[in-house]
């Protein structure tokens, strides 16, 4: 029964216990440990400062928690450093008042290298706390990382520890977007620098571990706070000139709202790009799916066309591919079924919400597609038992048509009934038979 399914194909087994963690990817987020081109050899632990409020977003929720696709902010950064597998572990620097909160984003989210310690009244005091806690860890590196800054890759995390292993420590680095310009006191133009001398300085940020303590040992409370700047603190307390390493544009911060707005639109980019279509053998199905794959190509989504429920599910689950299954005439909710047993077997647990759509094609002229009609409260059955495990089920009718105008008029619907469900992901319209 759908009701089961979605028992067996969530979060729990029959024995109800959470499945062992195997996941799909999404977004910018889960897969298992990539080795990337280059690996580290020496022990690099990592200090994500995650104790702040985020007042500049005017949101009652702190920035690092806010969800992207029922995702924290902060689970996605996670990941980008649990993916790293020459990383040996991730210490999250929390509020007090969000230790719990962030223990069970660890748990749903199942992230493995995650030790969590409470956060202090400014950054500086949070990332000190940070760095005590890797004490007996004693790790050759520490990279520091703002936990509001998701979008980081493997090889450069590479090269700024292998600098900071070098020369003791080493920053990111971006061009400034504003000139820099110093105040007198009565609020007027004292002067200004010239900007192509300077840089602004971002996360991440890499230390021996020798440094990285000793400088917070070391340091003033004017420091801690109201500093800023963990290379300064080296500079100043070590005499370590920080090497200064160029990063790309996404190392930027989560800082305002509409910051949190083009997060979501980068996190969802992947998730736009492909879908994989069975189509089984049905000439019917053959002619709309070539119709589709035209069509879509204008929504820059790629269809890959697959024979077989075993390529579909492989496509679905490896690949954060959506997933289209095509119907002729006859629609058999066990197909549907096939696609969510399977999902039970592999043990699969999406981290983001995937796009199921069945699409009804209809050979018989303008005759209501019976069986479709008939399976529309078993759709709405089986999308609801999916929902809650973040498959969103979503069914599309169209009509074969002879009248070639009006053919393709139904494609060009189908094609963007199919883009909008993939690009919002909306709930509302979970087990809704649409119309194309
Ligand atoms: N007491 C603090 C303050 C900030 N941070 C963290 O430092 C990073 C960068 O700081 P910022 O962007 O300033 O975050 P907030 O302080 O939360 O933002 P705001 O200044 O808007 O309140 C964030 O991940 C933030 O959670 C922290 O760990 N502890
Ligand atoms: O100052 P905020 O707390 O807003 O953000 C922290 C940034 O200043 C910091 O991440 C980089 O400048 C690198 O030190």
């Amino acid at each position: 029964h759908p009701a089961e399914l979605s028992m067996q194909a969530g979060g729990r087994g029959p024995n109800g216990r959470p499945h062992p963690r195997t996941f799909l990817a999404c977004a910018t987020a889960e897969s298992e440990p990539r080795s990337g081109e280059r690996a580290v050899d020496f022990p690099v632990c990592v200090v994500l400062p995650a104790g702040g409020t985020g007042e500049r977003t005017g949101l009652q929720t702190p920035k690092q928690f806010w969800s992207f696709l029922d995702r924290p902010l902060i689970s996605y950064t996670i990941d980008a450093f649990e993916r790293v597998s020459w990383i040996q572990n991730v210490v999250v620097v929390v509020a007090k008042e969000n230790v719990d909160q962030m223990s069970h984003i660890v748990q749903r989210f199942a992230h493995r290298k995650v030790r969590v310690v409470t956060g202090g009244c400014t950054r500086h005091r949070s990332i000190s706390n940070g760095v005590r806690a890797l004490a007996e860890d004693r790790p050759e590196v520490v990279i520091v990382h703002d936990a509001v800054r998701p979008f980081v890759e493997e090889d450069f995390l590479y090269q700024i520890a292998l600098a900071a292993k070098e020369h003791g420590a080493a920053g990111a680095i971006r061009p400034l977007v504003s000139t820099v310009i110093a105040s007198t006191a009565e609020g007027f133009l004292d002067h200004s620098l010239e900007r192509s001398k300077y840089r602004a300085s971002e996360t991440p940020q890499g230390f021996t571990f020798d440094v990285i303590s000793q400088a917070y040992q070391r340091c003033s409370d004017w420091d801690l706070e109201f500093g800023t700047e963990c290379l300064h603190l080296a500079l100043r307390y070590c005499r370590v000139h920080a090497k200064l390493v160029p990063g790309p544009p996404t190392l930027w911060k989560v800082t305002y709202r509409w910051d949190l707005a083009a997060a979501d639109s980068i996190l969802k980019e992947p998730m736009l790009r492909s879908a994989c279509v069975l189509s089984g053998d049905s000439v019917h199905a053959a002619t709309l799916v070539s119709s589709l794959q035209k069509a879509v190509g204008a929504l820059s989504m790629k269809l890959h066309v697959l024979t077989d429920l075993s390529a579909g599910i492989q496509a679905f689950l490896m690949k954060e591919w959506n997933y289209i299954h095509v119907s002729v005439d006859v629609c058999r909710l066990s197909d549907m079924e096939a696609l969510v047993t399977r999902l039970e077997v592999e043990k699969r647990a999406p981290l983001c919400p995937l796009v199921l759509i069945w699409v009804h094609l209809n050979t018989h002229g303008d005759q209501p597609c019976s069986r479709a009609e008939g399976d529309t409260a078993a759709i709405l059955d089986l999308a609801s038992a999916l929902k809650p495990n973040k498959l969103l089920l979503y069914s599309i009718q169209l009509h074969k048509s002879e009248e070639p105008e009006l053919w393709e008029g139904s494609v060009s619907k189908l094609s963007e009934l199919i883009g909008v469900l993939v690009k919002e992901r909306s709930p509302a319209l979970v087990g809704q038979l649409l119309r194309a």
